[in-house]
């Protein structure tokens, strides 16, 4: 830590009658010491200052020699002097320095100093003024020179060197006193207690003062794009749906949405099963409820219904034959897949593979009340995915739902219009694709510049027959939906090439707390 100065500045002052430079008062201290001492006397008012910078010169290395021995054209001058009368050859020997010998003859030359006289050398005048010493001199002791073209003169001989010098001008200030008293920084019930209050010295306070960063909560950047969606999502009409349960049965994952049981997405290697338990109930007309709340209620303890009281409704064994019969034989005009349907398999229970399950729920119990609706959802979904540099076995699937009379293909690509471009992405290409549970079904692409190619956003289509006829839907009703997930536009968003600089534990927390808001503007 820096020396404190604040005694010996304020000695300083109370012996000065005007203003004193600190330069001249502390020739050895350093700038940051005397800074130091200087603003936290001036903070207290004890003082005034004033930054004065100007510019000292000091001789170059070259130039001290000349302090020292006088300038070339003097030490030659000098040397011939003495001996009245020397040989050109023996100059650098008798000034001791071949340099100084050439250099200085030449000048002591130009001010007539000397004289050739054959191989000799010979003194002209009687004595001489070795000026340029005498500068150099002056400058030494000095640090300045009044005569401004021969200081333009020594800096290009490179003799002197200009140095920029800060420093202080101080002069008493209103509440100067020889006494430094530390101001109290706060009040405090002693203070209070013993009296000593009513003559502390009380620091100001300091209104500019930034203050100390206060340590806070800071939202995950998977939860700022979230929220973006959703408010896309309200802005255009959309409820939420209830996605607060992770495990589902095949049944919703998968069978009521048309895929085959066979479906390599059933597979081991693509879906989590669970294996305690690893069945079902057969599903029934549960939840999902119609809030988050009232979800959240059904599912704990003091509501949870005991095995006695579950009951399959008519209704839903209707529509559960329905779904089986579609798959095996086929139903409302579709030939079906023609394989033996499994009960066991429909009830398996499985980490979500997508929201969709929700969806289909959520659709199912539309039928009972059709009407055009708009849902969505933006939650966790699960695959059993080699995990890469883009890929988890985990990731957020953002998807929307559409419901309404008379809708068309060409409706659905241009809600993808609208839907994206709300995110900045406004030149989408469709291509088609294949859903089980869509027909038609498109992948939606998008030209990413930074990439400088198209990739994929989303995968989209309008819902089967052999999805909604079962569930008892109008037939003439038509049903968008689409998926994609949160954490790709994030990672584009945020700059993030790899995912487990998103996810995990190689999260680095300082980029939590510190990135920025998000905007899915135009980038
Ligand atoms: N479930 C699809 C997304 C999707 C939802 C609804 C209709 C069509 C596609 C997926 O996981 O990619």
């Amino acid at each position: 830590m820096a020396e404190d100065l604040t005694a010996q500045v304020l000695g300083v002052l109370n012996n000065a009658d005007g203003p004193v430079l600190t330069s001249e008062a502390f020739p050895d201290k350093d700038f940051v010491t005397v800074k130091s001492a200087v603003d936290k006397l001036r903070s207290r008012e004890f003082l005034e200052a004033k930054q004065v910078d100007r510019i000292e010169l000091i001789p170059t290395e070259e130039g001290a020699t000349f302090v020292q021995h006088g300038s070339p054209e003097a030490r030659v001058y000098r040397a011939i002097k003495e001996k009245g009368e020397v040989k050109i050859k023996d100059l650098p020997g008798l000034v001791g320095d071949a340099n100084v010998a050439k250099f200085g003859q030449g000048s002591a030359f130009k001010n007539k100093w000397i004289k050739k006289d054959g191989d000799s050398l010979i003194p002209l005048v009687d004595s001489i003024q070795d000026v340029t010493g005498n500068q150099l001199k002056e400058i030494t002791e000095t640090k300045t020179l009044a005569d401004a073209k021969a200081v333009a003169d020594l800096k290009k001989r490179k003799l002197v060197a200009e140095r920029k010098v800060v420093t202080f001008e101080i002069q008493k200030g209103p509440k100067f006193s020889m006494e430094f008293v530390k101001e109290q920084t706060d009040l405090t019930g002693e203070m209070l207690a013993d009296g000593s209050w009513k003559t502390a010295k009380l620091k100001p306070y300091n209104f500019k003062a930034k203050g100390a960063a206060t340590p806070s909560g800071a939202l995950h950047p998977l939860n700022k794009v979230r929220q973006e969606f959703r408010e896309i999502f309200f802005e255009m009409g959309f409820e939420e749906m209830p996605t607060n349960k992770f495990v589902e049965t095949g049944f919703w994952n998968f069978d009521a949405l048309f895929v085959p049981q066979q479906h390599p997405a059933r597979d081991q290697q693509d879906t989590f099963f669970i294996s305690d338990p690893a069945k079902a109930d057969p599903p029934r007309e549960d939840p999902p409820t119609q809030s988050m709340a009232e979800l959240s209620l059904a599912d704990s303890p003091k509501h949870k219904r005991t095995k006695s009281t579950v009951s399959q409704s008519d209704d839903f064994k209707q529509y559960w034959e329905d779904i089986k019969a579609v798959h095996e034989n086929g139903k409302f005009g579709s030939i079906g897949y023609r394989y033996p349907w499994s009960k066991d398999e429909s009830l398996k229970l499985v980490l979500r593979t997508h929201t969709t399950a929700v969806s289909t729920y959520m659709l199912r119990k539309l039928a009972k009340n059709p009407r055009p609706v708009r849902y969505f959802s933006i939650d966790r979904v699960f695959r059993n995915e080699t995990v890469d540099a883009t890929h988890l076995a985990e990731f957020h699937q953002v998807e929307g739902v559409i419901a309404d009379w008379g809708l068309t293909l060409g409706g659905l690509i241009g809600f993808m219009e609208v839907f994206f471009g709300k995110m900045g992405l406004t030149n989408l290409r469709f291509k088609p694709a294949y859903n089980p549970y869509t027909e038609p079904s498109m992948e939606i692409f998008s030209y990413h510049k930074g990439l400088k190619k198209w990739v994929e956003i989303g995968n989209s289509g309008m819902f089967r027959p052999e999805m909604l006829e079962p569930m008892g839907l109008p037939k003439d009703m038509r049903i968008y939906g689409w998926g994609l997930s949160l954490e790709r536009p994030t990672m584009i968003k945020y700059g993030v090439s790899n995912i487990r600089e998103l996810l995990g534990h190689k999260v680095d927390l300082n980029f939590i707390e510190t990135n920025p808001a998000v905007r899915l503007d135009k980038d």
